[in-house]
């Protein structure tokens, strides 16, 4: 076992992902043998450390004259003196070859010097040649650029552009710490596979044809834009002329990387290089390892992806998606995509699998799709000075401060720590993370004095100030405060450790007028996962799940960031929907409500309530004091607060007078009983009648009229022109379950919404185990359960509403007795009355389906006109389209003895009977009567 570092940061312990040596393993996946060398060594003979025992013959340097003439050669006492005689401070990773330093050459071009020693690898094995005449011959902006070379003794040096972003590997280990302030989002993965796959994709089409050979993520280095270019051309090589292959005598590669083919044959084609490709598209939707040290097993290496994704198997897709990196806060629909792409990249077969140009143009098209958020997230705006960043939980403050995130790699010169306000620190000092150790560094002739800031550094804003902890004595200088109402494991904040009953949070001393706070899982880990111990609830919370800006003028106002539902005083607030923010109004997460949060302007309230309830929890209350009010009159509080707001002055502290009738007015405008009907209605917070959206922008978009879509085109049982003006009228729908397979739960238990998407156009309503975990666990009976998959299906609105499903589990709409099944990912129009149907595994057929399982789409203000005598009965769970198998034989009958013509519309009644009648209704449907 050995520590394992990659560019400054220590892994896991165990064995590094190590370069596959002859003789060629066996099948994959899981098939590299436990006897892996256990040295990380980049070319196959000798073996560094073996070398250094048995000095080489002592051979001159070759090729020098060969190498002056394609490429620059540096003296190396510039590129000494550049990296201050190699001091340890400007090291900026270790490889197999060596060392890679950054240094600062006399014109003042940063650049990074990668050392080989000869001696130890040897001249043939270091790859120094084939880098120097590789990355001479190909100049494109997604291939790291070499600027020259230089030589000293048994010394090689590669000088490089400085990418100071770091590479991909590392970027990815860092995203999974929440503690790092480092998050790597779908928009910026999705980003380094184009820019990757265009670099490969100018080697792999020029002529001669090159192959990189070692495509891996720790070779993808990110420069401080995040343009990503592929780097370490060491065991590159070039087809001959207008070869498609080579075949190489030393197979190397690195484990989890490498494709199967190559490593059994030697055999390097265009193929080989994309099924490494793949593998790092799959790991970057995953964020899981292709190979790594296995804990289980000293010296062991554990496939991650192969055994979580079993890329070679059927249901990949699905595994894959099920497996994805929620850091990353892929956009399902994306992922799903990618995946695919990523899963026909590591096909078995070479012939399968895509080539360079085509993975080019996909993700050129997947990029265009899918832009980067317009609003950047907050990780982003932490770059910006005027909006810091506070986290005030008293954990998060034990844990290391997050680093720049643009410059993982760069040795940062000691920055004076970020002030903090006094009266914190005199109560309780923060605790200050020890530096890391540095290695011990050979001592240098003289002693360096520490690295002058970089120009870029220099002109870098002001840093963000670290998180820091409010102590109990200086809560009331908080400026805001979250307050823990409810979540699914605690019914009251009494039930809480006294210090989770309220996050405060607070601007440092020297902060500008306006601040945001960003709020979510990475920001606030372990309050979050405090509130919501169970992790499949936690997934309904994003990681970055709202910001809440601060302006002293304006007022405190909420943007919602993350796909996870966030609703105010129980109305959903679509992603990038901004809205006031008033004291007391209580933010919920998830569609069930996982979790219950109150937003206070002053804390100091907040602080005392829980003070006592702490105190009453501990029993230290005084016995003929009063019961604390947190404990006993939380809904008398929550109708209050808005008064107690408005009737006291002091609790505005921060609010500009301006902007007090404006709060009022939406104070009055969410009115109390809306918090009030949020918390009685907690399974489903946008539960209730009156649903509508907040401030949005852009503002609602007309009803398109397109033929093709417009509900009249889709033969609504409605008279045309109501049904137009009601689906104009109305932004909400509903979904309520039904079916054999649902429990008698009442109906809010089975129902997600009444709920709006319509004027937002990139808002999607995804339905899985994943989305409504709460829902599917009271409503859905185990067995069927079993059976569903994580991500079902979405429902999105554009022109109409539009179901795309992302399962591969069977899915049919059935409209008007007529079942279509739904292929996956491309979709579908729905219009109210629609039934979704699940298959659920055993029933694989549209008509059982139904029977067990399905969804009933409402459009509010649309529903259907049952015809007298034909009413669906109340659902055992409820009131709902749940019928009795008795009623619905019944009543399929009778509809099947009115004769219908095909062209002639349905009544209402008779859709409602076939939509709802099981399984003879269905099969009399397909022979005619549904049309
Ligand atoms: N041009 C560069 N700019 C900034 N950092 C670089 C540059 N080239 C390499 N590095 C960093 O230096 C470290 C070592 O890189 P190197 O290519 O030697 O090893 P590796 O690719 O990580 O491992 P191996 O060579 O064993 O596959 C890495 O952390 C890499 O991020």
């Amino acid at each position: 076992m050995y520590q394992w570092q990659h560019g400054g940061v220590a892994y896991a312990q165990g064995p590094r992902p190590v370069p596959i040596v002859q003789p060629p393993y066996g099948q994959y996946p899981g098939a590299y043998p436990q006897q892996l060398p256990q040295q990380p060594h980049h070319h196959p003979q000798p073996q560094p450390h073996l070398a250094q025992q048995q000095p080489q013959p002592e051979r001159p340097p070759r090729h020098s004259t060969q190498l002056r003439e394609i490429s620059l050669e540096y003296s190396y006492e510039e590129l000494s003196a550049s990296t201050q005689q190699w001091h340890e401070s400007q090291r900026l990773g270790s490889g197999s070859y060596g060392s890679v330093f950054k240094g600062e050459l006399a014109d003042g071009s940063e650049v990074a010097i990668k050392a080989i020693d000869l001696k130890a690898l040897g001249a043939e094995s270091s790859g120094f040649e084939e880098e120097v005449q590789m990355l001479s011959k190909f100049r494109h902006p997604n291939l790291v650029t070499l600027l020259g070379w230089a030589k000293h003794n048994y010394k090689r040096y590669l000088v490089y552009e400085l990418l100071s972003g770091g590479d991909c590997f590392q970027r990815l280990q860092k995203s999974k710490k929440a503690s790092a302030g480092c998050p790597f989002f779908w928009f910026e993965r999705l980003s380094v596979c184009l820019d990757a796959a265009a670099g490969l994709s100018h080697m792999h089409n020029s002529k001669p044809k090159a192959f990189h050979r070692d495509i891996k993520s720790a070779n993808i280095l990110l420069d401080r834009h995040g343009t990503a270019k592929m780097a370490d051309f060491g065991l590159s090589c070039s087809a001959r002329s207008d070869s498609l292959h080579v075949t190489v005598s030393n197979i190397s590669g690195t484990p989890g990387y490498a494709c199967p083919l190559y490593s059994q044959t030697g055999r390097v084609t265009e193929g080989s290089e994309i099924y490494s490709f793949g593998m790092v598209i799959l790991e970057l939707l995953t964020g899981l390892a292709p190979a790594t040290a296995d804990k289980t097993r000293p010296g062991g290496i554990a496939y991650q992806i192969a055994e979580a994704v079993a890329q070679h198997s059927p249901g990949a897709l699905d595994r894959c998606m099920a497996h994805l990196d929620v850091n990353a806060e892929w956009p399902s629909e994306l992922a799903r995509e990618l995946a695919e792409l990523a899963l026909r990249a590591v096909y078995a077969k070479d012939e399968g699998r895509p080539r360079f140009i085509e993975l080019v143009r996909a993700l050129r098209k997947l990029n265009e799709r899918f832009p980067k958020p317009s609003q950047p997230s907050t990780f982003h705006m932490r770059a910006v000075p005027q909006v810091p960043q506070h986290l005030v939980s008293p954990e998060q403050a034990q844990q290391p401060q997050p680093q720049q995130p643009q410059q993982p790699q760069q040795p940062q010169p000691q920055q004076p720590a970020p002030a903090k306000p006094q009266l914190q620190q005199a109560a309780n000092p923060p605790v200050q993370p020890k530096p890391a150790a540095q290695p011990a560094a050979p001592a240098p002739a003289q002693a360096p004095s520490p690295p002058a800031p970089s120009p870029e550094a220099v002109a870098r804003p002001a840093k963000v100030p670290s998180p820091v902890v409010l102590p109990a004595l200086a809560r009331a200088s908080a400026t805001f405060g979250l307050e823990f109402v409810s979540s699914a494991a605690f019914a009251e904040s009494a039930e809480l450790a006294a210090e989770l009953r309220c996050l405060f949070l607070a601007p440092p001393d020297d902060s500008p007028g306006n601040f945001s706070f960003a709020v979510g899982r990475s920001h606030q880990q372990k309050a979050f996962e405090a509130w919501v111990p169970d992790i499949e609830k936690q997934c309904c919370i994003s990681r970055t799940a709202f910001e809440v800006v601060c302006d002293k003028v304006a007022g405190a106002s909420l943007t919602v960031k993350g796909s996870g539902l966030v609703t105010l005083d129980g109305r959903p607030a679509p992603k990038e929907a901004t809205a006031a923010l008033r004291p007391g109004a209580l933010i919920g997460f998830g569609l069930d409500t996982v979790l219950t949060l109150r937003f206070l302007p002053d804390p100091s309230a907040a602080s005392a309530a829980s003070a006592a309830s702490a105190a009453s929890a501990s029993g230290c209350g005084s016995p003929s004091s009063p019961p604390p009010k947190r404990t006993v009159r939380r809904a008398e509080e929550e109708e209050a607060m808005p008064e107690l707001d408005r009737s006291s002055p002091s609790r505005r502290a921060g609010w500009s007078e301006d902007v007090k009738p404006k709060e009022e007015k939406e104070a009055q405008r969410l009115s109390p009983s809306a918090g009030r009907e949020a918390r009685a209605h907690r399974p489903t917070a946008v539960d209730g009648g009156e649903v509508h959206l907040l401030t949005l922008s852009p503002p609602p978009r007309k009803v398109s009229r397109d033929a093709s879509s417009s509900p009249r085109a889709l033969r609504s049982p409605m008279s045309a022109q109501g049904f137009d003006d009601r689906l104009a009228s109305s932004s909400m729908f509903r979904l309520e379950l039904s079916g054999d397979g649902v429990l008698e739960v009442p109906l809010s238990r089975r129902r997600i919404g009444p709920m709006c998407l319509r004027q937002q156009p990139d808002c999607t309503l995804f339905v899985g185990r994943k989305h409504q975990p709460e829902l599917h666990k009271q409503a859905v009976a185990p067995e069927c359960l079993r059976f569903m998959s994580r991500d079902h299906f979405s429902i999105a609105w554009e022109v109409g509403f539009r179901i795309r499903p992302l399962t591969s589990n069977p899915i049919w709409r059935l409209r008007r007795g007529a079942a279509i099944e739904l292929q996956r990912n491309s979709s579908e129009d729905l219009v109210s009355g629609d039934r979704i149907a699940l298959g659920t595994g055993s029933d694989n057929s549209p008509d059982a389906a139904v029977q067990s399982l399905c969804w009933l789409f409402t459009v509010e203000g649309t529903e259907l006109q049952a015809d007298e005598g034909c009413r669906t009965p109340p659902s055992p769970g409820g009131a709902g389209p749940r019928v009795s198998e008795e009623w619905a034989i019944r009543v399929v009958r009778s509809a099947m003895e009115r004769p219908v013509s095909p062209e002639s519309p349905m009544s209402p009644a008779r859709e409602r009977l076939l939509s709802e009648g099981g399984p003879k209704a269905k099969s009399k449907s397909r022979s005619g009567l549904g049309g």
